[in-house]
């Protein structure tokens, strides 16, 4: 797959009376590079009319586009790829249908990350690293977990799950060069500025270069 840094994921209930498309393109503008559709409450029909949508846009953008836990929406609109979580479709079966496209997988402990790895995963999700509220139940795996990753695992990974500006540093610090957002970035008064500000926090680290 193409390299990425920061990866933007739709979240509605974060900007109400704004479009999800106009939210989206302001944060591919500020440099996501990776954009997720994400919606746990539509119909089918309404997140594939989404999923048209945003394969467009990305597509103008040359921008990677990956549709969260629906296989046949992702390749009803020729999305890039497909995230998976632990309860999904397992990753054996997910290739058969999905071929040579992306799959990423969520991952909460380093035996989830190793099998995913084994399993032919194409890039993990590393969290959620601090609380948050766009998936509440979920136990924060603290930076620590991203050193266990860093240590072991070849495949790319990228940290999600609670990370702002303000604690972005913590998760690079701890060895994480590709950086996941919901709320942070689609969330914000200007998603565009945000994108730039996270993409300036991760050159700190990488001194420009995607990794
Ligand atoms: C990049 C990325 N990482 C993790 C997730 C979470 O997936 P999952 O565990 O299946 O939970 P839902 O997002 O489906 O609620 C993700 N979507 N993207
Ligand atoms: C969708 C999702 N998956 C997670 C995981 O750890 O697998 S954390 C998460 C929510 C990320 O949203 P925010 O940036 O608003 O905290
Ligand atoms: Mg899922």
């Amino acid at each position: 797959m193409r390299e990425f840094r920061l990866y933007a994921i739709t979240g509605e209930e974060y900007h109400p009376g704004r479009s999800m498309l106009e939210v989206m393109e302001e944060a591919i503008k500020g440099g996501a590079d990776i954009v997720q559709l994400r919606d746990k409450k539509g119909t089918k029909r309404e997140i594939l009319e989404k999923a048209y949508a945003l394969r467009e846009l990305t597509a103008r953008y040359n921008v990677t586009f990956i549709v969260n836990d629906h296989i046949d929406i992702a390749l009803a609109c020729e999305a890039d790829g497909v995230h998976l979580g632990q309860d999904d479709l397992p990753l054996s079966e997910a290739r058969k249908l999905m071929g040579k496209r992306i799959i990423g997988i969520s991952t909460h402990r380093i035996e989830e990350a190793r099998a995913a790895e084994a399993e032919g995963a194409d890039y993990i999700g590393v969290g959620p690293i601090f609380p948050t509220k766009t998936k509440e139940h979920a136990k924060p795996v603290t930076t620590e977990y991203i050193k266990q990753v860093e240590r072991e695992i070849k495949i790319p990974y990228v940290a999600i799950g609670g990370i702002k500006l303000h604690n972005v540093d913590d998760v690079l610090a701890a060895g994480a060069r590709r950086i996941c957002a919901v709320s942070e970035i689609v969330g914000s008064p200007d998603p565009a500025e945000t994108c730039r500000a996270f993409i300036r926090k991760i050159e700190a680290y990488t001194g420009g270069d995607k990794q």
